[in-house]
């Protein structure tokens, strides 16, 4: 089948019903939608599908296995790893007409969602019904659900509220071989079996499409209160973390380098946290809700000065002076966006944290001495974003093919500690060279013998994961 039928076909299978999809193949159109925040391919999709029902998703995944085309997922394209990139002519499904919220249970605290949901409408919807959606980043305006769910998305609260794959009580799915499934019915008890649901959570769509998600809401938070500690090394940042949970709860547990801190503040919205420099801060969040709480943060604070760990840190008086400080961190990534960065996002269990980092920090120490290097991430629950920047006058090319010869390095500390070579951002396209690190030759065997069952005549989302 050439092109032309190709996409007069699509149309043709969109526009059938009383809500009637699209498609677009306009190039600048290809252009948006063939790509995600990465910047190594060229995106260059065939067309690009936006329907509006479950039942227009089954009939092109009918259609793609009819004719064998390949089909790429499209949610609001915030992805690192290349997962949402169509770079060989492939026919991208973006869900951003599938965006309402289809239903709300008070009761049981659940909201049934289209895939093409944006997490901080689930938020704000969460919000005006007294609850709270508690899965939070710093690209929480423009991803979606579905492409949350696919990368089982992480982010700022999993220390106290875990990843997405935890807030899903049912999923609807059209699987790649074109069957529509109800995954668990949304049901909190439901031992029949093999859980398919999480099959599909952090697939990547490479067994089929999310279209809806029932996702569960929790209670809000109370007087959240941030603290911004400046700490005199990286491995005391695990010291300063056992000191506050000894005594209480943490609701989210971040650290970033001086150097990253530098490049939020150069954008002129925040300003430091205080005179004092370290090289490091810590950020801590918790739940103030008595006088007790806050003594207990001041114990631990003064015994992280008394030993050294803390150079200075500061208190937010207010929900928008915390915010400015969650802007510290937050405003990172995209801060260093214009740099072109080599991105790393890598995890060991929380003890095996020190030892991690002092390697890591070595390694790149010596194998990148003229490149800067940006450290960040979710520590408290073991997940490190180690972003290398461009410098300015090297091509593009060269410094890739630069970092790709140091991961070698950095995956095989990786490897040693029992880690992840990607915490949350997924494998896509930019990881899976390196999977092996973190998933046994027998596990991989195992994952492709799912995605046979799943997609047998292989249209979803080729190339992402594994070849
Ligand atoms: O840009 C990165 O490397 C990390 C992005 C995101 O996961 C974050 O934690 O800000
Ligand atoms: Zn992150």
């Amino acid at each position: 089948m050439n092109s032309e039928t190709i996409i007069a076909s699509l149309e043709q299978l969109v526009s059938a019903g009383d809500n009637p999809g699209k498609v677009l193949t306009d190039p600048a159109d290809l252009e948006t939608y063939g790509k995600d925040w990465t910047k190594i391919h060229t995106p260059a999709p065939l067309a690009i599908v936006l329907p509006k029902t479950t039942e227009q998703v089954q009939a092109l995944v009918k259609f793609a296995n009819e004719n064998q085309v390949a089909l790429v997922p499209s949610g609001g394209r915030t992805g690192l790893s290349a997962g949402a990139v169509a770079a060989n002519g492939e026919v991208v499904v973006a869900f951003d007409n599938m965006n309402k919220i289809v239903d709300f249970n008070a009761s049981d605290r659940t909201v049934r969602c289209q895939a093409g949901v944006v997490t901080e409408q689930l938020q704000n919807f969460a919000e005006e019904n007294d609850l709270y959606y508690p899965v939070d980043f710093a690209s929480a305006g423009s991803s979606q659900l579905g492409g949350n769910l696919s990368t089982n998305a992480g982010g700022i609260k999993v220390i106290r509220y875990g990843m997405s794959r935890d807030w899903v009580a049912g999923l609807k799915v059209v699987t790649g071989k074109g069957d529509i499934l109800d995954l668990n019915k949304d049901l909190e008890k439901n031992n029949t079996g093999y859980d398919l649901r999480h099959l599909f959570i952090g697939a990547e769509g490479t067994l089929g499409f999310i279209t809806e998600a029932t996702m569960k809401l929790t209670r809000k938070p109370n007087d959240l209160t941030v603290l911004v500690l400046g700490v005199n090394d990286l491995t005391n940042t695990m010291d300063v973390l056992k000191a506050f949970q000894n005594k209480m709860d943490l609701t989210a547990y971040e650290f970033f380098s001086h150097q990253a801190m530098q490049h939020v503040l150069a954008h002129g919205q925040v300003q430091a946290p205080f005179e004092t420099e370290a090289p490091y801060y810590a950020l801590l969040e918790f739940e103030a809700v008595s006088d007790q709480v806050m003594d207990d943060a001041m114990e631990a604070f003064e015994h992280c000065m008394e030993e050294g760990w803390v150079l200075d840190g500061v208190i937010s008086q207010s929900e928008t002076q915390a915010q400015s400080l969650w802007m510290l961190r937050e405003g990172i990534s995209e801060s260093i966006a214009p740099r072109t960065p080599y991105k790393n996002d890598i995890s060991v269990v929380v003890s095996r944290v020190p030892g991690f980092l002092q390697e890591i920090e070595s390694v790149v120490t010596e194998h990148y001495p003229d490149f800067e290097i940006i450290w960040f991430g979710h520590i408290g629950d073991g997940n490190l974003h180690l972003n290398i920047l461009k410098p300015e006058d090297m091509p593009k090319e060269e410094f890739f093919e630069k970092c790709q010869q140091v991961n070698k390095w950095v995956f095989e500390i990786v490897e040693k500690y029992e880690g992840s070579v990607s915490a949350e951002h997924g494998v896509g396209m930019t990881k899976k060279d390196y999977l092996r690190y973190t998933r046994s030759e027998a596990e991989i065997a195992y994952l492709r013998g799912i995605k046979q069952v799943f997609d047998p005549n292989r249209i979803m989302n080729p190339g992402k994961i594994f070849d």
